[in-house]
């Protein structure tokens, strides 16, 4: 059925949820009706959008150079960086360009396919939780929806993904995670040793990287871009996130100055992936590194599209401050919670920038 417009707006929001969530166009579709304006649920209160006032052209996150990643000011860098952005971009990491072209291609792939193939992958139709085609972040607890449509992929085996995951992104996805698997491992050993944990034994793994999600992010060209947002603020609940930005660029973090309402722009780097510390390694390290918030505008002339690699610990892990950040009788700031728990605090509700952490203090 075709959805109910007039003069390419929706006559209402029931018509309008239909079109995007349950037919599956996703914001992908609005965009390509070609919209006059920006549908209402997507306006978002004038505090959630980012004016440029608040921009810090002048500032950066760090660049951290990885080729020589056994030389202990490569680990220092890092290490900083995590204490005092909790972002940086890493270069030379050695995962082939190739690969990154490849997951960026696949993830066209994806989103071009016609709505009721994506519709497979929605959360009433999927064949397994580990497989999920969304918009916006969580559109039943939300007053305002996000301009951004996503295929979530939880990993569980190779042998899962084979059977269940979209066969258009299937072998792109998989191997992006194995060649980033190395990167992975070589930035918790210096975040590890930063914080006098000497060795990453097979429960501090689990903590660590116990479980990797992987998302696929479009953001589609929407019709009034400072009327909303792709991403609202929000920290990642991951242990690091490692990002496959396109060149389109929109992507910004909370600075460090000030009274801290200013942002970052983390400007596309060809071949480069922005790491970003997580609520869960800010809990693990009792605050000494940080998880940042961040956010992505929308766009009124290009499509941008992103990949995630959400690396975090099992879901039945139950974190809390380690013991060797504790050892010289630093208090804990954080109590010890059930992963799974604090993840699903994290998707009930809204984007609230900072606030899913508070679910983990004591
Ligand atoms: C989508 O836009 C986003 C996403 C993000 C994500 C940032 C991250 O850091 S993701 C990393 C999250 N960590 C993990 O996935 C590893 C641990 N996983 C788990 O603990 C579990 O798999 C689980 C995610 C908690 C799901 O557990 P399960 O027992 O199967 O519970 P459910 O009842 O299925 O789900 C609970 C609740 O969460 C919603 N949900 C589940 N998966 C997703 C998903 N991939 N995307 C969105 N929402 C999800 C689910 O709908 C349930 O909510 P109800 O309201 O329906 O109860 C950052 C920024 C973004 O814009
Ligand atoms: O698209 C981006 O650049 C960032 C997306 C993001 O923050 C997320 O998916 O958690
Ligand atoms: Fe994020």
């Amino acid at each position: 059925m075709a959805p109910i417009i007039r003069d390419r707006q929706f006559t209402d929001s029931s018509a309008l949820t239909d079109f995007v969530i349950n037919r599956g166009n996703g914001v992908k579709g609005l965009s390509e009706m070609g919209l006059k304006a920006l549908p209402k649920p997507y306006i978002q209160p004038l505090e959630e959008r980012l004016c440029m006032t608040k921009f810090v052209p002048q500032q950066s996150i760090p660049i951290i150079d990885m080729s020589y990643w056994k030389n202990p000011r490569v680990a220092s860098a890092v290490c900083d960086a995590a204490e005092k952005w909790g972002f940086f971009q890493i270069v030379n990491h050695d995962v082939p360009i190739e690969v990154l072209n490849n997951v960026k291609d696949a993830t066209y792939r994806f989103f071009d396919l016609p709505a009721d193939q994506k519709n497979k992958y929605s959360k009433e139709n999927s064949a397994s939780k580990n497989v999920r085609f969304g918009t916006s972040f969580s559109p039943e607890a939300e007053k305002s929806l996000e301009w951004k449509d996503y295929l979530s992929l939880f990993f569980v085996s190779e042998e899962e993904a084979s059977m269940l995951w979209p066969p258009v992104c299937r072998e792109q996805v998989l191997d992006y995670i194995r060649r980033t698997e190395v990167v992975i491992k070589k930035l918790l050993q210096m975040l590890m040793e930063g914080i006098n944990v000497k060795e990453i034994d097979e429960a501090k793994r689990s903590l660590l990287m116990g479980s990797i999600r992987t998302n696929l992010n479009y953001y589609p060209i929407c019709p009034d871009p400072e009327l909303t947002v792709g991403v609202g603020r929000h920290s990642d609940v991951s242990t690091l996130t490692i990002l496959l930005q396109d060149e389109i660029g929109g992507l910004y973090v909370r600075g460090n100055q000030g009274d801290g309402d200013n942002w970052i722009h983390v400007p596309p780097i060809k071949g480069s992936l922005v790491i970003n510390v997580g609520d869960a390694l800010q809990i693990l390290s009792n605050n000494r590194y940080k998880s940042v918030e961040h956010r992505v505008i929308a766009n009124g002339t290009k499509n941008r599209i992103s990949v995630p690699i959400f690396v975090n610990p099992k879901p039945t892990d139950i974190i809390g401050p380690l013991v060797e950040v504790l050892k010289n009788g630093e208090k804990p700031i954080y109590k010890q919670v059930l992963y799974s728990d604090y993840v699903k605090h994290f998707f009930r509700k809204a984007h609230d920038g900072k606030k899913t952490v508070e679910f983990a203090e004591i």
